[in-house]
């Protein structure tokens, strides 16, 4: 049986092969980092990435109108230490140019969220002006994901590299990534769990890898949930953009690391 995973890859296929044609990527002239893993290791609270997120395959449209700067500048002003960008057309109704508006208006690391598949994704994402972009374990195999996670580092990106379960953890921990990402949402079911962050988390050296717990975070108590767990940064879309309030949502999820309290 396909996946929606499946599917979108296969999408990912053609607009890699487009943009090939199109011989369009330049480099990028911008050498600015702006590093998430420095950022959140080095905070006393759990650091939250924002979501910039239209639509996508479990919810359909989230919020079609939303004017993508404002909604980033309005999750740095109540506290957001980073900002995702869904850039993904066919799924999730983002693109490539709400990246680089969003590039213009904020100053904290930005996260090109995209099923990447092919180096050219990569440079398009340095050249949008990401700091950092997504790979999926789930996605590809071991030899091609070292290969793209060798081709970020080269292009000065950091790698949040995404797992779901314990085989993907392994091959993480095997290529030694800086930044996992937990995703608690089951690609293939759409199934949204905590528990994923609370099984994975504890097998990870929490003192050199930052790690993310990522899909379904709501309220501060599940906030506190996987900080518990191990995670030092959290990645909330639906949440945030679905809020009448963004600051007072955003605080709430702004718990201390280390304790119950918050
Ligand atoms: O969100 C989906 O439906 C989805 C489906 C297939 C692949 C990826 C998908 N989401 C990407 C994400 O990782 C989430 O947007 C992100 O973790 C935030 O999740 P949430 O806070 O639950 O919106």
């Amino acid at each position: 049986m396909t996946t929606i995973l499946d599917d979108i890859l296969k999408e990912k296929a053609k607009e890699v092969q487009k943009l090939k044609d199109s011989g369009a990527v330049e480099p990028a002239s911008d050498t600015t980092v702006h590093s998430l893993y420095d950022s959140f290791m080095n905070s006393d609270l759990l650091s939250v990435i924002g979501e910039v997120k239209r639509a996508s395959p479990s919810k359909g449209d989230i919020d079609n109108q939303v004017n993508p700067v404002e909604q980033a500048k309005a999750y740095v002003e109540a506290g957001a230490k980073a900002i995702s960008v869904l850039t993904d057309t066919p799924f999730f109704k983002g693109t490539m140019d709400d990246l680089a508006q969003i590039r213009k208006a904020v100053d904290v690391p930005i996260l090109c969220k995209d099923f990447i598949i092919d180096p050219i994704q990569i440079r398009r994402a340095k050249a949008h002006g990401a700091d950092v972009i997504l790979l999926i374990a789930s996605a590809l195999p071991k030899n091609e994901l070292v290969s793209l996670y060798n081709e970020a580092r080269r292009n000065h990106l950091e790698v949040l590299f995404e797992v779901h379960n314990e085989d993907e953890l392994t091959i993480a921990l095997d290529m030694d990534v800086d930044i996992i990402g937990i995703n608690n949402r089951n690609l293939k079911t759409f199934d949204v769990s905590l528990d994923v962050t609370e099984t994975l988390a504890e097998k990870i050296r929490a003192e050199e890898t930052l790690v993310i717990s990522e899909s379904g975070i709501k309220s501060k108590g599940d906030a506190k949930r996987v900080t518990r767990a191990g995670a030092k940064g959290i990645l909330v879309g639906e949440t945030l953009m679905k809020s009448d309030n963004i600051k007072e949502t955003l605080e709430e999820l702004v718990v201390p690391l280390g304790s119950d309290q918050g």
